[in-house]
């Protein structure tokens, strides 16, 4: 449990961040276990970067707490810092430096750094390393920002946006970094926008909304494993109202992005039943509408984000398992 677990790397509880007035992160509360990824996930300006920044002791908080390895990020930063990995979303690399000597000067401030022909050649830089960081393509300075990021082992690697801009080749090279990472015991906190990619890499997804923690959970949790759902396109703005009643208890209807629409259920207990999937067409069909791609599927974490995002304009919400 967040908060409580003895064995997170990562503890960060009623953490609050404040630019101005408004709390950019406001009572944010997560863990993030040794030996897995946790995935950060929100909309542009949910507040994850300042988090995750808070994490790194780049950022003071303003309130709450935050614990790495059991040790505050800028009272014990020379502690931590040959202990954490940073993947900054802008790189934080000095422009003029080559992508060569970037590396080297990472990997000299580390005790026991990685090889460095094993890493290039992984991230496939080997033929930018005399090339200016400022020369870079933005994948590749996105590659030189991960190997900065891992070259000294780190036991915790905070990795923002690590797929950012890669091609899709690259992008599975980093999964399998990432997958390696794990594997060796490390405790990954990254950010993606990526939906994909945190169903694919992430042990536990953390879903922030508003500066808060909405949801969290392991991706099974968060998308309610079986439970079925049912989306269609349409016409943009169909007014749902009318179609509330006609739906089983616990099932609702959200239009998740203009023009798409997802009936599912709202709380654990109730299910998607063959009734509101006939009550959906029938609906439908009283207003002359073609439901366009009906599927009968399972609910993916896009879905659950998007719902999520869909009800934001209301009160933060919260949906699946918080604080598994
Ligand atoms: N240095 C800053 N000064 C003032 N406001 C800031 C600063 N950094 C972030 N903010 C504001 O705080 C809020 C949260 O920003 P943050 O970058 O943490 O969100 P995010 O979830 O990482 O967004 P994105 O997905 O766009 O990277 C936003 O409203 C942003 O404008």
């Amino acid at each position: 449990m967040p908060g409580s677990s003895a064995s997170a790397a990562v503890e960060v509880s009623g953490l609050v961040k404040r630019y101005g007035a408004k709390p950019a992160v406001d009572g944010a509360s997560f863990s993030a276990a040794a030996g897995a990824v946790t995935a950060v996930l929100g909309l542009n300006g949910a507040g994850k970067t300042s988090t995750i920044e808070c994490c790194e002791g780049l950022r003071r908080p303003d309130g709450g707490t935050v614990r790495v390895l059991g040790r505050d990020p800028i009272a014990d930063g020379a502690w931590l810092r040959p202990r954490v990995g940073v993947m900054l979303q802008d790189g934080g690399m000095p422009q003029a430096a080559r992508a060569g000597d970037v590396l080297d000067l990472a990997a000299a401030m580390y005790a026991r750094p990685l090889e460095r022909k094993e890493l290039v050649a992984t991230l496939d830089l080997g033929s930018r390393l005399r090339t200016p960081v400022r020369r870079l393509s933005g994948g590749e300075r996105q590659r030189l920002a991960l190997a900065v990021a891992l070259v000294g082992r780190p036991d915790v690697a905070f990795l923002d946006e690590p797929t950012a801009g890669l091609d899709p080749q690259a992008r599975l090279v980093v999964w399998e970094l990432i997958a390696q990472l794990r594997r060796s015991g490390v405790a990954v906190v990254l950010t993606t926008h990526l939906l994909d990619e945190a169903e694919r890499l992430a042990d536990h997804v953390v879903l922030m909304a508003a500066g808060r923690v909405v949801a969290a959970g392991t991706p099974g949790e968060l998308t309610g494993g079986s439970d079925r759902t049912l989306s269609f396109d349409g016409p943009a703005g169909l007014d749902l109202a009318p179609l509330a009643p006609l739906l089983s208890a616990g099932i609702a209807a959200t239009e998740v992005r203009p023009g798409h629409y997802v009936i599912a259920n709202r709380t654990p207990e109730a299910h998607l039943l063959p009734g509101d999937v006939a009550a959906t067409t029938a609906w439908c069909a009283r207003l002359g509408i073609m439901p366009e791609g009906l599927v009968l599927g399972r609910r993916s974490l896009e879905d659950v984000f998007l719902e999520i995002a869909a009800r934001q304009s209301g009160a933060t919400q919260v949906i699946g398992v918080v604080g598994a």
